[in-house]
């Protein structure tokens, strides 16, 4: 990658922090994922995993490095940045569910995404909502820190407690066919707002009812026939009758994809706040964990044997379910960027190349380029709330280009 600067924390995972990044040689605006080195076994994993895949629904990798932060050594993953979010918050942006045609596309292409993977062998283990990365290409799978390769399948077993699948949960195996239950489980998030399970509290409670209950989850109402079936091949307990990715990318519900939204979720959502779209990518709030409680909607660790999910089962030999003890946190960047999106749009001017004025802004310097040529505008200009806040914004009266700054550190 070269000579490169680290812009604004994006988001914060379990395992390392999200930043933005520009490339001082190319121009080019990527994303660097980072841990320190001594904590980095994951990402370095990640890294082995990316490097070896290219999907168009596969977030794509760019490189790494390694660099001294201080006394630290710090391990660098880049990979191409995804300016729109997660679909967790794309399903937040549009007033908490989406309709069914979004639905449809965003299954399809996470469903292309994951037939790559599973032709070559590996399986991602943990699929859901807040580990899809939307751009204008649509939907890409990312966060491969749990993915492994299918010769490697007896390490520990990984992933999100409402995602999991049966077998997953029993820790009896996490083959491909785990990746489509949690496919399944993300299509009831983007229909209902929610993963599945969502009365069944702590995430003991939830793997001990995914392993062991006969119950599975509710498939919703709001969804068509075709809908409700393709969910019923997502979510079989026995692995072995679960549909695969390539016969499920042939299921009747993914040849509707111009299908009108069904009337009960058009309903649902008109009765709902305006889609938060309509304001601009960033102008919503998203959702912040809370660091208190354990969320069933984390990714976690399960090592070997059976002491936690024990005491609910009562019955000796089950699993013990370890977690990783550092849950980060989303990072929300929203509320910083629409100032800075107003001050954008009263404070550019000139066309494509021309001078740019920001002299209103003060505190952190930065440099404007463009995302269309990745081209620079200026340098040095001055923005006034201070920090590293910078993330991509339209600037209506820059000849209707996008243009993302970048802090000059
Ligand atoms: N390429 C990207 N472009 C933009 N944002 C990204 C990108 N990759 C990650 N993010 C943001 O950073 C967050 C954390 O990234 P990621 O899930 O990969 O970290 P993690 O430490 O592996 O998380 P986990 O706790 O699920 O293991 C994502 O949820 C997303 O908001």
């Amino acid at each position: 990658m070269g000579r490169w600067t680290r812009g604004r924390t994006v988001g914060r995972g379990s395992s390392a922090t999200v930043s933005m990044a520009f490339s001082s040689s190319s121009g080019e605006v990527f994303a660097v994922k980072s841990a320190e080195m001594s904590r980095s076994e994951s990402l370095q994993r990640e890294q082995k995993i990316l490097s070896s895949i290219s999907s168009p629904h596969i977030v794509s990798y760019k490189g790494w490095d390694v660099i001294v932060d201080g006394t630290e050594l710090v391990y660098n993953l880049f990979m191409e940045y995804c300016p729109c979010g997660t679909l967790r918050d794309a399903i937040d942006r549009c007033g908490g569910w989406l309709g069914e045609a979004e639905i449809t596309r965003y299954t399809r292409q996470i469903l292309i995404g994951l037939e790559h993977l599973h032709c070559l062998g590996i399986v991602h283990c943990d699929v859901k909502p807040r580990n899809i990365l939307i751009t204008e290409e649509g939907a890409k799978i990312s966060d491969f820190g749990c993915a492994k390769r299918v010769e490697d399948l007896a390490g520990p077993t990984v992933g999100t407690p409402m995602f999991m699948a049966p077998e997953v949960a029993r820790g009896e195996g996490q083959g491909q066919p785990a990746d489509v239950w949690a496919l399944g489980c993300t299509v009831i998030e983007m229909a209902t707002g929610k993963a599945p399970w969502p009365e069944s509290g702590d995430p003991f409670s939830v793997m001990y009812r995914v392993a062991y209950s006969a119950a599975s989850p509710d498939i919703p109402s709001c969804l068509s026939d075709e809908a409700k079936d393709f969910l019923t091949k997502c979510l079989r307990k026995d692995p072995s009758e679960r549909w695969t990715v390539t016969q499920l990318l042939k299921h009747p519900f993914l040849a509707r994809l111009n299908s009108p939204v069904s009337k009960q979720c058009e309903e649902l959502k008109s009765s709902s706040p305006t889609c938060v779209l309509d304001h601009g990518f960033w102008s919503s709030s998203s959702e912040e964990l809370d660091h208190d409680t354990v969320d069933p909607e984390q990714t976690v660790l399960v090592n070997s044997a059976a002491d936690r999910i024990g005491q609910l089962s009562s019955s000796s030999g089950r699993p013990d379910w370890t977690w990783k003890e550092d849950w980060g946190h989303w990072t929300t960047v929203r509320g910083h960027f629409d100032e800075l999106n107003r001050q954008l749009s009263g404070t550019l001017c000139g066309s494509d190349g021309g001078p740019i004025g920001l002299s209103n802004m003060e505190g952190l310097e930065i440099t404007v380029i463009s995302r269309d040529g990745c081209k620079k505008f200026s340098k040095g200009c001055k923005y006034r709330e201070g920090g590293d806040v910078i993330s991509s914004a339209h600037a209506g009266q820059h000849g209707g280009n996008s243009v993302t700054l970048i802090p000059k550190l």
